[in-house]
């Protein structure tokens, strides 16, 4: 059997007990994150919840108060010096007047690794803009570039905060689509994001930080289920709301002129008795929570 000190020992990214303080404010407050190499994760949280902090310790950037961070068994510092982090961050670090390609072949260079700056440029979709010069660029182009740098030296993990700020709806999708490919590679991602369909769609797992802790973590399907399950409506004429309250499975309810809307823990059972006890009941829904409702009622504010 495979304990957890074995699978620690061969994870990707290990986060234990971090802290990070500015003053009185607890920027991060313990956060415990252990991340298995082929995982690709997406930070979650409202405005100030910690994620960027979280990924300057993650990538050596800060030092954090106590706790300890390893990538692939190694410190922050000894991984990036080896080029097994790639980073795409949120402050620009492009030199407006190098061009594109030039930007590239530096990194490219410095990794030992010339050979990848066209197939880079090539998955990135950035070939066109080559002789371009960076400080010409727009949002979403330099967004590209910097994926580009951060993919350059064909790290192990990917480590991205915030990856499709500025970007339009088909980069969007392009930058998905080679960070598909990446992953399908079997390399580990851990990217943060307001973008709680992102998530969805490309997360394997999701963890949800607030207020510098983890208040959830799970696959997709495991977060919505620690929300509050599935949503039930249906339209029920002489139902009272004590009648459907007392339905097995359902945690709350809102009833007017008929129509009933049933948060469930249970939905199959809720169903079944909704139909045994009222037979009348039509126009029946059942959805999944989806996971902007879950990331609302777990963290209680507003996620944008
Ligand atoms: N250098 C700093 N000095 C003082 N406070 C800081 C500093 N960096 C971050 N903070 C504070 O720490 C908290 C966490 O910030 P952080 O940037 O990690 O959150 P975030 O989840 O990345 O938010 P956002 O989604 O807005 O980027 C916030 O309250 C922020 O104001």
């Amino acid at each position: 059997m495979t304990t957890t000190a074995t699978v620690q020992a061969g994870s990707a990214v290990s986060l234990t007990g971090l802290h990070k303080r500015y003053g009185d404010l607890r920027a991060v407050d313990g956060v415990d994150l252990t991340i298995a190499p082929g995982e690709v994760v997406a930070l979650l949280g409202p405005n100030g919840a910690g994620k960027s902090t979280t990924v300057d310790m993650l990538l050596g950037l800060s030092k954090p108060d106590a706790g300890q961070v390893r990538i692939f068994g190694r410190t922050p510092r000894d991984a990036v010096r080896a080029g097994v982090i790639g980073a795409m961050l949120q402050k620009d670090n492009l030199r407006a007047n190098a061009t594109v390609r030039e930007t590239i072949e530096i990194i490219a260079t410095l990794h030992g690794k010339p050979e990848r700056v066209a197939p880079t440029m090539a998955t990135v979709g950035i070939t066109d803009i080559a002789k371009q010069k960076c400080g010409k660029l727009s949002g979403g182009q330099k967004q590209r570039v910097r994926f580009a740098l951060a993919m350059v030296s064909d790290p192990d993990l990917l480590v991205l905060d915030e990856p499709t700020v500025a970007m339009d709806v088909e980069i969007r999708r392009q930058f998905w689509r080679s960070m598909r490919e990446y992953t399908d590679a079997g390399r580990t991602v851990l990217f943060a994001t307001h973008y709680l369909e992102e998530a969805q769609e490309y997360a394997d797992r999701v963890v949800l930080l607030r207020s510098g802790r983890v208040i959830a973590d799970g696959t997709v399907a495991q977060v919505r289920a620690a929300a509050s399950g599935r949503t039930l409506r249906a339209v029920v004429p002489d139902a009272t709301e004590a009648q459907l309250a007392a339905l097995p499975g359902v945690t709350s309810l809102e009833l007017r002129d008929g129509r009933a809307v049933l948060s469930c823990a249970d939905s199959d059972a809720a169903v079944r008795a909704l139909l045994r006890e009222h037979p009348e009941a039509h126009d029946i829904e059942i959805a999944a929570v989806n996971l902007e409702d879950a990331f609302l009622a777990l963290t209680g504010e507003d996620a944008r």
